[in-house]
């Protein structure tokens, strides 16, 4: 996080009235806000510190988290700023001195800040990096075998066989032997098959069938997961004891399984006193998992069950603080002893190998051949080399399945509405400006109404029009509705209008006045479309200069669709993505290497 804000004038309310020195001019140069500020300020009095490179680096401390971090590495950031704000008045010592500092400071004295590997931490992230670690660790260390090695081999070579399930095979064996798995790959390398393979292999070595949970960060992703491993146990390979086992899974969000409670988002009703029953939990789309939850999942599993840890580290980050996917790839060591094991899939079974070659092109930061291959016509791929403009036929795209949507909606068809909406799905990098979501939503409301004039349901004058596709913003406890969530407004066979979702028990629909942050989604932010994927995805690339326009950001939209892409934007935008990384501050990956040797 390099970005600096421009104050509007000294009325501005970024900016922190009664700030002076350091923390002043960062303030007004817009490399700290006016919360930064006050954090230091108040954290200062409290601890009595008022030494003002370490409450700069409180506020430093402060802007990290803000920007997805979980600490903040000094010399790092300021050679950042520096960059773009070379008049910014830093400390005169040195990284080393001014991390002495802090080190001296009553405030790490006190437990409000931490140092580790020289990073800088507020106290609650550095507690839960440190008890991710120890529970990661202490898990390792019970190793029961579940069966003799001849009869694991067996049953692996049955549920994965021939070369062609070789990597696969070899992933699923390294997760038999280990209680915590990642398993990592890019679309289409099989995860979602090795899942089923493995839940059979577990299933077919234990006595008893064992208590098996599927979770996923949002509730279209554990729908998602839920069908492919049912798609998946069709096959053949499968005996019918493991088909009817497996046929009985069902699947939930994280925090439907953790138990959400209402008075506390980040505490649920399972917890290191209040475990979850489980002997295998699987968590697909594990990039989306934040550092906070990833805790508490850790704490509430019994030591012995089994973590399954699935997703595609490539993607962007969670959207709180953290990157521990990514971590866990590369901090976890090889070899016995390490906490868990990862097991990396490479190779692609899916038969669109357009896009999968442009998300790799895209990942591995390699832009002549990202930008060949988007200029390369194919089925699968098109590519407007303009930034901000649609050409005829993805107009015409979008709002052929707006209408397909609203004619279902009209129908009360829920089921046909909500699937008619993975038609399509524009993705946009922002939410504001002439790029962003809102004014796409607004544009495709408008041909909405130019294309249906005078047949009801204006979306321009109905706020709740029918077939309006809405996506859910905070997770509503009481409706069971969860960030993310995707609904369409249609009309029953009474004629009310009602709100319907998909669920993993079927459509639940609610009237409109029950429903609060929604946000209409005829177009949705790259970060919200994280964890659901759509047939066909038209990927408007931000300016060249946005904050956002990052090789993960890029490889997220892309990976999103499953037969085509469109992507619009300037070639130099798609160059400027692939040389940008989206970069978290964290000291998981040092923990892990350290593999419990606590540092100081
Ligand atoms: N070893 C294999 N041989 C042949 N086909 C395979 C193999 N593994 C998976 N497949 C097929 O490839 C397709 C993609 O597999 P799968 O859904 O497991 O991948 P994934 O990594 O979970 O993809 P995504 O995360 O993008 O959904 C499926 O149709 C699956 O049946």
């Amino acid at each position: 996080m390099s970005e600096l804000f421009e104050p509007d004038g000294p009325y501005d309310q970024r900016l922190a009235r009664n700030a002076d020195g350091s923390l002043a001019a960062f303030n007004q140069a817009g490399a700290l806000s006016a919360a930064d500020v006050h954090v230091a300020q108040r954290l200062g009095v409290l601890a009595g510190e008022s030494d003002p490179a370490v409450l700069l680096a409180v506020a430093l401390v402060s802007r990290a988290v803000r920007g997805g971090s979980v600490c903040v590495d000094l010399a790092e950031t300021k050679a950042a700023l520096s960059e773009i704000a070379p008049e910014l008045p830093w400390p005169d010592a040195d990284a080393e001195v001014w991390l002495a500092r802090i080190a001296d400071s009553p405030l790490t004295a006190s437990g409000v800040l931490h140092l580790d590997f020289g990073l800088v931490y507020f106290d609650r992230y550095w507690r839960q990096e440190v008890q991710l670690c120890d529970d990661l660790a202490a898990r390792a260390r019970r190793t029961d075998a579940l069966a003799g090695p001849e009869r694991i081999a067996e049953a692996a070579a049955r549920l994965f066989p021939g070369d062609s399930y070789a990597e696969q095979r070899a992933a699923a064996l390294a997760a038999v032997g280990s209680r915590t798995t990642v398993l990592t790959g890019g679309p289409g390398t099989g995860k979602t098959t090795t899942v089923a393979g493995l839940l059979a292999l577990l299933g077919s070595l234990d006595e008893r069938a064992p208590r098996i949970a599927l979770a996923a960060p949002t509730g279209k992703a554990s729908a998602r997961l839920l069908e492919a491993v049912r798609h998946e146990i069709a096959d053949e390979r499968f005996t019918e004891a493991e088909r009817q086992t497996l046929a009985e899974l069902s699947s939930s969000t994280l925090h439907r399984l953790l138990g959400s409670r209402p008075d506390n988002s980040t505490r649920f009703r399972h917890h290191r006193g209040n475990r979850l029953p489980h002997d295998v939990v699987v968590v697909d789309e594990t990039s989306m998992v934040s550092l906070t939850m990833m805790a508490r999942l850790l704490e509430a599993l019994r030591p012995d069950a089994r973590l399954v840890l699935v997703g595609d580290h490539h993607q962007l980050a969670s959207i709180d603080a953290g990157a521990v996917l990514a971590d866990l790839v590369a901090g976890l060591p090889d070899g016995p002893g390490a906490p868990a094991v990862v097991g990396s899939l490479h190779t692609n079974h899916r038969s669109e190998r357009d896009i999968i070659e442009l998300g790799e092109a895209i990942r591995a930061g390699d832009a002549d051949a990202a930008v060949e291959r988007l200029r390369t016509p194919s089925a699968e791929l098109s590519y407007l080399d303009q930034t901000g403009v649609l050409t005829d036929d993805l107009r015409s795209a979008i709002l052929g399945v707006a209408l397909t949507v609203r004619a279902a909606a009209q129908a009360g068809d829920a089921v046909g509405a909500l699937a008619a909406l993975d038609e399509h799905r524009l993705l946009c990098a922002h939410r504001d400006g002439p790029l962003g979501v809102e004014h796409w939503n607004r544009q495709v409301e408008q041909w909405i109404a130019e294309a249906t004039r005078g047949e009801g349901d204006d979306p321009l004058v109905e706020p709740w029009y029918v077939g309006r596709p809405v996506l859910v913003r905070v997770n509503d406890y009481a409706l069971g509705l969860h960030n993310g969530d995707v609904g369409v407004v249609v009309r029953e066979a009474d004629g009310t209008v009602r709100v319907a979702f998909q669920s993993t028990g079927g459509i639940v629909a609610f009237p409109p006045s029950r429903l609060s942050a929604i946000e209409t989604m005829h177009a949705m932010t790259i970060h919200k479309s994280q964890g659901s994927q759509a047939k066909q995805v038209t990927v408007l690339l931000p300016e060249e200069e946005s904050r956002l326009l990052t090789r993960e950001l890029f490889y997220t939209a892309v990976t999103r669709a499953r037969f085509q892409v469109n992507v619009v934007g300037a070639e130099s935008v798609v160059r400027s993505s692939l040389a940008r990384r989206a970069s978290r501050a964290s000291g998981l990956r040092q923990r892990l290497e350290a593999n419990g040797d606590r540092p100081r």
